[in-house]
């Protein structure tokens, strides 16, 4: 069996530290690159994550911490990317170190802004890092569950299967089950639109559509997600058949729904007639599926899909439409 030898968190927010306490009860032994000093002397001293998931203790003698990525990198095997996507580009900056020969896990749900490109694409065209090393983590997730030992679902993607059952093992607990899956493009991809679809329900939401049309958004964002996928991800003449699971269609309802996704609450301020600066000002938090939107509305100008949620959002979020006209469209659009 693969071994994924001495594992390190890279990112200190909550599902860094929600990953970090999930690895460190298997494996007794973490590094943890976080970008900030007195953020790693503040855990030294509380024990916790001074700012995220409060709650969670650790044991410190078992954590490396460090602010030096290249000094992460260079005495780990394992690297698990848990930055939120807009950052992930200036953490790898940072490298000096070759990550191409390192089994690479992106726990990331969001894009490349700018490269358009998702997690495991990007390591690949600019860090060489071969497909057979780069895996992903989806899944219905909500940090402060998994935080409360709440049972959660993880599906390890990779296109070597020995290493997602491996990773897949370092996860596995009382309250982690775990499945794996070669399909990691679609899971990557999942993750950006179920972001997308997440913003638009929180718009509808924030217009008071009631949740007879949530439940109408959802079924015809999951049908608009496997359009994608089918395009993108599915070998020829095969019917793409994995958006019912639960990293896709799964996460897709917990972010739809769940009053812990940020998604949401940025997409419930727009509704409500927040501007996007003052909504991103208020929340402090990152809505990935901002930036999730515009990349995504330009990579489907190749692939011309018929992605009606998305081109709305884009056009509230980008275009500066007034919520109320887009949705009314969108909801002429349904059937
Ligand atoms: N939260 C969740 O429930 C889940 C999140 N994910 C995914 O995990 C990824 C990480 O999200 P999450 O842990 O929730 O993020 P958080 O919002 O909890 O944490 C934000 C992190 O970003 C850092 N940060 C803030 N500003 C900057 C900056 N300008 N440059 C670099 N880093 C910065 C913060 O560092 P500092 O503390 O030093 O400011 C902190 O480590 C995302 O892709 C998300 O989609 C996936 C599943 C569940
Ligand atoms: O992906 C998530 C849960 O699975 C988190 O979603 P939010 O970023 O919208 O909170």
């Amino acid at each position: 069996m693969f071994d994924c030898g001495k594992i390190a968190i890279i990112g200190g927010g909550s599902w860094a530290t929600a990953i970090a306490k999930i690895v460190v009860a298997h494996t007794h032994h973490i590094g943890w690159y976080m970008r900030r000093n007195d953020r790693i002397e503040d855990f030294k001293n509380l024990q916790h994550n001074p700012a995220y998931l409060t709650g969670v203790h650790f044991n410190i003698n078992e954590i490396f911490f460090s602010s030096d990525l290249n000094e992460i990198v260079q005495n780990y095997d394992t690297l698990v990317f848990v930055t939120p996507s807009p950052y992930l580009k200036n953490h790898l900056n940072k490298l000096r170190a070759r990550i191409s020969d390192k089994f690479i896990v992106t726990a990331i749900k969001g894009i490349v802004p700018d490269e358009n490109l998702v997690c495991s694409e990007y390591f690949h065209q600019v860090y060489d890092v071969p497909y057979a090393n780069l895996a992903c983590i989806g899944g219905p997730s909500h940090a402060e569950e998994v935080a409360l030992d709440r049972l959660t679902y993880l599906t390890i993607g990779c296109a070597d299967t020995a290493k997602a059952q491996a990773f897949a093992e370092v996860l596995k607990s009382n309250s982690i089950k775990t499945k794996t899956s070669s399909d990691v493009l679609g899971i990557e991809y999942g993750s950006v639109l179920k972001n997308v679809y997440a913003i638009a329900a929180g718009i509808c939401s924030g217009l008071k559509y009631g949740d007879n049309f949530q439940a109408v958004l959802i079924s015809n964002a999951l049908q608009e997600m496997n359009r994608f996928l089918q395009v993108v991800c599915a070998a020829e003449d095969q019917e793409y058949s994995f958006t019912v699971d639960s990293a896709y269609m799964g996460d897709l309802l917990v972010t739809g729904y769940s009053h812990f996704s940020r998604n949401r609450t940025f997409g419930t301020m727009i509704g409500k007639g927040y501007s996007v600066k003052s909504a991103q000002i208020e929340m402090e938090m990152i809505a990935e599926g901002y930036f999730g939107t515009k990349c995504m509305t330009e990579i489907n100008r190749r692939m011309h899909v018929n992605m009606p949620i998305l081109d709305a959002v884009h056009n509230i979020l980008y275009e500066r439409i007034a919520p109320q006209v887009e949705i009314k469209l969108l909801t002429d659009s349904f059937r």
